[in-house]
């Protein structure tokens, strides 16, 4: 048996695949962007196509860059996008529709009316989520009513609904399996977090047909098999996870009270809170962490929809930055004197506001305002959001309050150390980043090479986790709360529900 792990990791603008070594380090990478659609204002699609050819080719690439064949992989993890919906043709495998994205919102409308018809409670006391448009519902319901034929077809059986991982499971065995995570199905606001079962009452309230649902295993479980025609060798695909929660597995955030936040495109904190599912006072989630043997471990989630993004937003929109490095060598030449505040409310706010009507605004401005204190101001922003959601898990969580550890980051804003260290001034409170920013995958490839007995266990592999630095917060307390202060302000004036 080969001794390499393969974890496929399907993100929301690109594709990566890491070929692991047995000793847990990086031995080949594959990398490919994909094209996103945007047909209407406010929606966001993936050609599933696509995403497949390019999920293909980057496990070829890194099983080339790291020199070996597809024989000498012990296993796959597959981590993914999370709430974005697939659905094909049961006999064919070919998509009905393109994907529509997590961040599409087209199902606003739709939200609002279950809402009216008030139906809330029920979803967010069955499903720990909120009546959005981000999570997968609504979408599925979106493409049964606006397909033409699809709805009869999902009623005799003949399409399938899934994640990402879904799809990219069902192509790999060669339609053998349709079977997902319990993380994942956590995402799609139809799957009852406390009984682990398809919920049929709110699939009646949807209109969705049961028969269209995938299997949901444990993260650590037999998928079944990617077939030798596909990568060259028969693989076990033993670990699946969504993204965030691959994350908390791979920076190992197993104890309750433990937080990871990951900075990509958007910002997603989990607090592990162990075998409790709390329930948000503060319109936090209330998700899956990961179900091993059976036994499941909660969480408590914070999303923040622009966080890597809004530096993008300085790159491609203002052109202030050539490259997203630039932008903490700006902020740190900006003139303290200046209390710049941006609220990137590009696409409405996240957790714990939910105000998708809400648009960026920029406060204190002067005419000594340069690029340098816009700079300071957008990544401050992501400080100031991540407050905000540390502040909400304490007050809806006990655990929260004495957490043993500190903040530990990963994604690839996290290697800003300007942002970093503003992070932990701001949180007044340590933050740590790891040796291995890659923790998505890790987290997956731990769960797949766990599964397949030549990774550690649990305990072991958390003992693997090295930190590369820690920011310790330096700011005088003074500082802090004016600066606390001047957000809360900038934030009520942006908001529209107050
Ligand atoms: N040094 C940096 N400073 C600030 N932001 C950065 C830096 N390096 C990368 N980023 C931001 O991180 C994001 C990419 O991180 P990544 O984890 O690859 O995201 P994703 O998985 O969502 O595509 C980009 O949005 C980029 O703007
Ligand atoms: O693909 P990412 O890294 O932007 O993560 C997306 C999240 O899973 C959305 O919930």
């Amino acid at each position: 048996m080969g001794e390499y792990i393969l974890a496929i990791d399907q993100g929301t603008t690109s594709s990566r695949a890491i070929v692991f070594n047995k000793d847990q380090s990086i031995a080949g990478v594959g990398q490919k962007e994909f094209t996103q659609h945007f047909p209407k204002s406010g929606w966001v699609e993936h050609d599933l196509e696509d995403i497949w050819e390019g999920v293909v080719e980057v496990c070829h690439t890194a099983m080339k860059n790291a020199k070996i064949d597809a024989s000498d992989i012990a296993a796959i993890g597959i981590t993914n996008q999370r709430e974005t919906v697939a659905m094909w043709d049961k006999k064919t495998g070919k998509p009905v529709h393109k994907a529509i994205v997590w961040q599409d919102r087209r199902t606003a409308d739709m939200c609002e009316e279950l809402q009216k018809a008030g139906h809330e409670q029920t979803f967010t006391k069955k499903t720990g989520l909120l009546l959005d448009p981000y999570f997968s519902a609504t979408k599925v319901a979106w493409m049964l009513d606006n397909v033409r034929g699809l709805r009869k077809k999902a009623e005799n059986g003949s399409v399938l609904f899934g994640t990402i991982d879904s799809f990219l499971i069902w192509r790999l065995t060669g339609g053998d399996r349709h079977v997902t995570d319990a993380t994942n199905a956590a995402r799609t606001m139809m799957f009852n977090i406390r009984t682990h079962k398809w919920d049929s009452q709110l699939l009646e309230i949807l209109n969705i047909p049961a028969a269209i649902l995938p299997e949901v295993l444990d993260c650590k479980a037999d998928f079944g098999t990617a077939h030798a025609d596909i990568l060259g060798a028969d693989i076990p695909i033993y670990g699946v996870a969504g993204d965030q929660q691959a994350a908390t597995i791979g920076q190992a955030c197993f104890e309750p009270g433990m937080v990871k936040s990951t900075y990509g495109t958007g910002c997603f904190a989990l607090l592990n809170t162990g075998e409790d599912a709390v329930t948000s006072k503060n319109r936090l989630l209330t998700t899956i962490a990961y179900r091993l043997d059976g036994k499941t471990t909660y969480a408590l989630e914070g999303s923040i929809f622009m966080a890597g993004a809004s530096v993008q937003w300085l790159r491609d929109g203002l052109q202030i930055i050539d490259e997203a490095n630039a932008s903490g060598k700006l902020a740190a030449d900006a003139d303290p004197e200046q209390e710049v505040y941006l609220v990137p409310a590009f696409v409405g706010l996240g957790a714990p506001h939910w105000d998708a009507d809400a648009r960026g605004a920029m406060f204190g401005l002067t005419r000594a305002t340069t690029a340098k204190e816009i700079s300071k101001a957008t990544l401050e922003a992501v400080c100031y959001q991540t407050a905000d959601l540390l502040n909400a898990m304490q007050k809806d969580w006990k655990g929260a309050k004495d957490a043993k550890t500190t903040l530990r980051v990963d994604g690839g804003m996290a290697m800003s150390d300007w942002t970093m260290q503003r992070l932990s001034d701001l949180l007044n409170a340590p933050v740590d980043r790891p040796m291995v920013l890659e923790t998505t995958a890790l987290g997956v490839a731990w769960l797949a090479g766990s599964q397949a007995g030549i990774w550690p266990t649990q305990k072991g592999f958390a003992k693997t986790w090295k930190r590369d630095q820690r920011f310790k917060p330096k700011m005088k307390e003074a500082d802090r709360t004016r600066k606390l202060a001047g957000w809360k302000d900038a934030v009520s004036r942006t908001l529209t529900v107050r």
